[in-house]
């Protein structure tokens, strides 16, 4: 296959300002790259400072485009309308959201508490209802007419087992999107969704595809176009979803898979793991989960 191109012509989001939740790392790092070469000022959030800060770096190196990384838990209203603040403050004004940032793991339901219930609904449901209500009263007191992007998945209509919380919290996006679509139609306020297949980022990986698992499936296999996604693909579609082009488009998702969600439930093949991997598993994601407390990618 031929390496995947940027789609959009020069200059097709200049004079826009995009934030992009979770734009330090995997899908919204490649995102974030294409709306700078696209000539949008970008600002990028997420927990950890330090990844936020090397990615701008590198980003502005890469495209001599303006980025601004601002720390933001999206569980933390405060926190939000500070990064809305500090845009405002650094480029005027701000355009577009892509609702990016994420947890996920797969295990077992029985086996969650609550608190990991909680931790994966709260950062992809509430941190997306947070992160739309606050920048949606700011565009419609200013008479913007916004756009907003929001990442879900094709289990968000599916369901899938093993990945519950994950499943939940996404169809809530996902419904966010069409009934916001109609109620601020009127506002100019537009949404829209992407539902990927699997393109492999580190954060995914770690926690979706273990090692230990890695071993005892070819996932490959259940898409029927027989590989994973690039990530240069994802961002021409997003960069189209927030640019103008797209003007006459809201409430749609679009789903950009391979055909995978046409095997259904995207993690329903682990009916065949036992107990003893699942806790091999478990063992492996939380080893991925303790560095990546402390700052690594
Ligand atoms: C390849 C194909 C792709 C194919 C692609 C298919 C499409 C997939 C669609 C979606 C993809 C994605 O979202 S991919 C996005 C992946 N990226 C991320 O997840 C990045 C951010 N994630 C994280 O920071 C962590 O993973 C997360 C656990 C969510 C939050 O970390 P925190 O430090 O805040 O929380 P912790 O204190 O570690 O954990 C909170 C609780 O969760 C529990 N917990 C944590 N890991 C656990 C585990 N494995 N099994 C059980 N329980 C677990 C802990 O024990 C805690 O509960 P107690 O013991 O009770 O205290
Ligand atoms: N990769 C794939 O195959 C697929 C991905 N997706 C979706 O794509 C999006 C990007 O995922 P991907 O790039 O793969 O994974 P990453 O792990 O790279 O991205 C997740 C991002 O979310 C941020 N994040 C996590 N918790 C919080 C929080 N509380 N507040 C703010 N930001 C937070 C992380 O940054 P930090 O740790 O600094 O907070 C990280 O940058 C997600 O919405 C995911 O569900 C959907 C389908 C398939």
């Amino acid at each position: 296959m031929n390496p995947i191109e940027g789609m959009l012509r020069e200059g097709s989001l200049k004079e826009k300002t995009i934030i992009v939740t979770g734009g330090g790392t995997g899908l919204g790092k490649s995102m974030a790259r294409y709306f700078l070469q696209l000539g949008a000022n970008v600002v990028i959030c997420s927990r950890k400072l330090d990844v936020l800060e090397a990615t701008a770096k590198e980003l502005e190196t890469e495209t001599g485009g303006k980025i601004l990384p601002i720390a933001c838990d999206v569980r933390k209203t405060e926190q939000i309308e500070g990064v809305i603040s500090a845009s405002i403050e650094a480029f005027g004004r701000v355009d577009g959201l892509v609702n990016n940032s994420a947890g996920n793991f797969i295990s077992p339901t029985e086996k969650l508490s609550y608190k990991a219930v909680d931790v994966v609904v709260d950062i992809v449901l509430r941190g997306s209802y947070y992160f739309t209500l606050a920048l949606g009263k700011y565009w419609i007191d200013h008479q913007i007419k916004g756009t907003i992007l929001n990442i879900s998945t094709t289990y968000s209509w599916t369901g899938s087992g093993w990945v519950v919380p994950s499943a939940m919290a996404k169809a809530g996006v996902l419904a966010m999107t069409k009934s916001l679509a109609f109620e601020w139609a009127p506002y100019g306020i537009r949404l829209n969704a992407i539902a990927p297949g699997p393109f492999p980022t580190k954060g995914a990986w770690d926690r979706l595809f273990p090692e230990e698992l890695a071993k005892k499936f070819s996932f490959e296999n259940r898409i029927p176009l027989k590989r994973t996604g690039e990530h240069q693909e994802l961002a021409n579609l997003a960069a189209y979803l927030l640019s103008d082009f797209s003007s006459y488009m809201t409430g749609e998702v679009v789903t950009l898979d391979g055909g995978e969600v046409l095997n259904g439930g995207q993690f329903n093949f682990l009916k065949d793991v036992t107990d003893e991997q699942w806790a091999a598993i478990a063992e492996q994601i939380k080893n991925t989960n303790k560095p990546s407390r402390n700052g690594g990618e």
